[in-house]
C-alpha cells in the first residue's frame, strides 16, 4: 500500500479517505490497483450484529436469517454497505424492519456521488422499469429457436439437419439464459414470486440447470466481484474453478500435482475446457447442491423434453454427436461472461471494504465492443461493467448508458475497458499464460 497525491477541495480530501486535514495533497492511500482506500471503521463500540447505511448501524442479528438478499450481508457485519444497499435498488421503507443500534463516520469516495448521480438520472429516464413488449419479442425469439431446433429433428430424415437442429437448441438455450438472467435479477416483472416462476421456467425447464441455484452464487457474484479471504477460503463462487487459477490472488486455493500440472497449461486448455465440459460443468454443480422440490420438478421437465427429443433421433450414436453438438456450441457461450472478469483485478476481503465499491466494479469488470444489431447475441451483457454497476437496470438501456458511466470513469481516472471479443480471449488467454507460469507447487 503506498499514498498518492490527493485533491483537496474546501479543505477536504475528495480524493481517498476524506481525513486530509493537514491539506497537504498527500494522505490517500491506494493499493496495487490504483485504488484510493479509505480507513476502516472503527468498531470497538458497535453493540450487536450491525450493518452500517448511511451513517447509521441497524442490527441485523435476527434479520440476517430471513434476508431476501441471503448470507450475503454477513459480509457486511461491521461494515458501510450504503452503496451496495442503493445499487441492488434496495427501497430505504426496508430499513424500517430493522433496529437502528448506533452512528458511524463514513469515509466517502469521490466517485460514489457520481455513479449515485448518474443513478438517479437513470431512474427518471425509466432504465429501471420493464418493456413488456420487448420481453414478450424475447420470449418469442426465444421460444422460436425452440420451434426450430425440434423442426429440425422432428421434420426432416437428414443427419446434418438433425445437426443443425442440436444448434438452434443451443440458441434457445442462450436466449432462455439471459432471460433466467433478467428473471432472477427480478427485473422483468419486478415481482419476486412471477420472477422468479418465469426464470424457472426458461433457465430450469428450458436451459436445464438450477436457476435457484445459479441465482444464490450469482448474488455473491455481484457483490463481491473478483474478491477473496484466504483465511475463510470465501470467494466469488463464479470466478473460480478446480482446473484454472486467473488470479494470483487465488493461488492459496489450489495444491497437489494434479492442480500444479492443470494451472501451468491453463491456456492451452482453457477454451477447449469451457466448450467441451462448461455445460456439462454448470449443471452438475448445480444438480449436486439442489434441494428445492420446484427446482427438482423443473429438472425433471427438463429432462423429460430432452429425452423425447433425442428419442426421435434413428440411433445411439447420432443421439450422442446431437448432444455433444448441442453442448460445445452452448459451451462457446460461456465465454462471455468468462472474458469479462478474468483478466481484470482481483482483490482481497480486507481491501474491498476500503476501496469504492462503484469503482471496483468497473476495474473487475470488461465490456465487449461489438455493433448494436448484437446485442441479442450478447443480450446486452456485453455492457458487464454497466450490469455490475446498476444490476436492477433493464438489459435492453444497458448500451445508452455505457456512454454516461465512461464520462464518470473519465472524470475519476478509473480505467473503463471495452474490448472487442477476439482481443479480449487474446488478452484473457496471455492473462492466463502469465499467470499460470507465476505459480509455484504447493503440496496437499
Ligand atoms: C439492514 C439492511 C438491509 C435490509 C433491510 C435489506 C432488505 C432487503 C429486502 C427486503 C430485499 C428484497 C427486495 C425485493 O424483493 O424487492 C433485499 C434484497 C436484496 N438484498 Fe438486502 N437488505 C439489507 C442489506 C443488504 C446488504 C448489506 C446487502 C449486500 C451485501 C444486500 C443485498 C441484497 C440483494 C443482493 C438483494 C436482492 C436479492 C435478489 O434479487 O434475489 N442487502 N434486501
Amino acid at each position: 500500500m503506498v499514498r498518492q497525491e490527493c485533491t483537496v477541495e474546501n479543505g477536504h480530501c475528495v480524493t481517498g479517505n476524506g481525513d486530509c486535514m493537514t491539506g497537504n495533497g498527500k494522505c490517500a492511500m491506494i493499493n496495487s490497483d490504483g485504488l484510493a482506500l479509505v480507513s476502516p471503521i472503527d468498531v470497538s463500540d458497535m453493540p450487536s450484529e450491525a450493518v452500517g447505511i448511511d451513517g447509521v448501524w441497524y442490527d441485523v442479528t435476527q434479520f440476517k436469517k430471513i434476508h431476501p438478499g441471503g448470507p450475503i450481508i454477513d459480509q457486511y457485519i461491521g461494515k458501510d454497505a450504503s452503496t451496495v444497499f442503493r445499487a441492488f435498488n434496495h427501497d430505504p421503507a426496508f430499513l424500517k424492519r430493522v433496529k437502528q443500534v448506533g452512528r458511524y463516520k463514513m469515509a466517502q469516495h469521490a466517485c460514489d456521488a457520481d455513479f449515485e448521480k448518474l443513478r438517479q438520472y437513470f431512474t427518471e429516464r425509466g432504465f429501471f422499469e420493464t418493456d413488456y413488449v420487448w420481453y414478450v419479442m424475447k420470449a418469442f425469439v426465444a421460444m422460436s429457436w425452440f420451434i426450430a431446433g425440434v423442426t429440425a429433428v422432428l421434420a426432416f430424415d437428414n443427419f446434418y439437419i438433425h445437426m443443425l437442429g442440436a444448434v438452434l437448441i443451443a440458441f434457445f438455450f442462450q436466449q432462455s439464459g439471459f432471460i433466467m438472467h433478467d428473471c432472477m435479477h427480478k427485473t422483468m416483472t419486478r415481482q419476486r414470486i412471477k420472477d422468479q416462476f418465469i426464470g424457472t421456467f426458461f433457465g430450469t425447464v428450458g436451459f436445464g440447470m438450477s436457476s435457484h441455484w445459479w441465482h444464490d452464487e450469482h448474488i455473491i457474484h455481484h457483490i463481491v466481484t473478483n474478491a477473496i479471504d484466504v483465511t475463510t477460503k470465501f470467494v466469488d463462487p463464479q470466478m473460480w474453478e478446480l482446473s484454472w487459477a486467473q488470479n494470483e490472488k487465488l493461488f492459496p486455493l489450489f495444491s497437489g500435482i494434479f492442480q500444479y500440472l492443470c494451472i501451468k497449461i491453463q491456456h492451452i486448455t482453457f477454451v477447449p475446457f469451457v466448450v467441451a465440459i462448461g455445460r456439462y460443468e454448470i449443471l452438475t454443480d448445480s444438480y449436486r447442491v439442489e434441494r428445492r422440490w420446484y427446482e427438482w420438478i423443473a429438472i425433471v421437465l427438463h429432462w423429460t423434453w430432452m429425452i423425447a427429443l433425442l428419442s426421435q433421433l434413428p440411433s445411439w450414436r447420432e443421439r450422442a454427436i446431437f448432444y455433444v453438438i448441442l453442448a460445445c456450441v452452448e459451451g462457446l457461450f460461456h465465454f462471455q461472461l468468462i472474458l469479462s472478469h478474468y483478466c481484470k483485478a482481483f482483490i482481497t476481503m480486507d481491501e474491498f471494504h476500503q476501496v469504492s465499491w462503484n469503482a471496483f466494479q468497473v476495474l473487475s469488470n470488461m465490456n465487449l465492443h461489438t455493433y448494436k444489431f448484437m446485442d441479442w447475441y450478447y443480450g446486452g451483457l456485453n455492457f458487464h461493467i454497466e450490469h455490475h454497476l446498476y444490476p436492477k437496470m433493464a438489459r435492453k438501456h444497458l448500451r445508452t448508458a455505457g456512454p454516461y458511466v465512461k464520462a464518470v470513469c473519465e472524470k475519476h481516472g478509473i480505467d473503463y475497458e471495452m474490448l472487442s471479443f477476439v482481443d479480449a480471449l487474446k488478452k484473457t488467454l496471455s492473462h492466463m499464460k502469465r499467470v499460470g507460469a507465476a505459480y509455484k507447487y504447493q503440496s496437499g
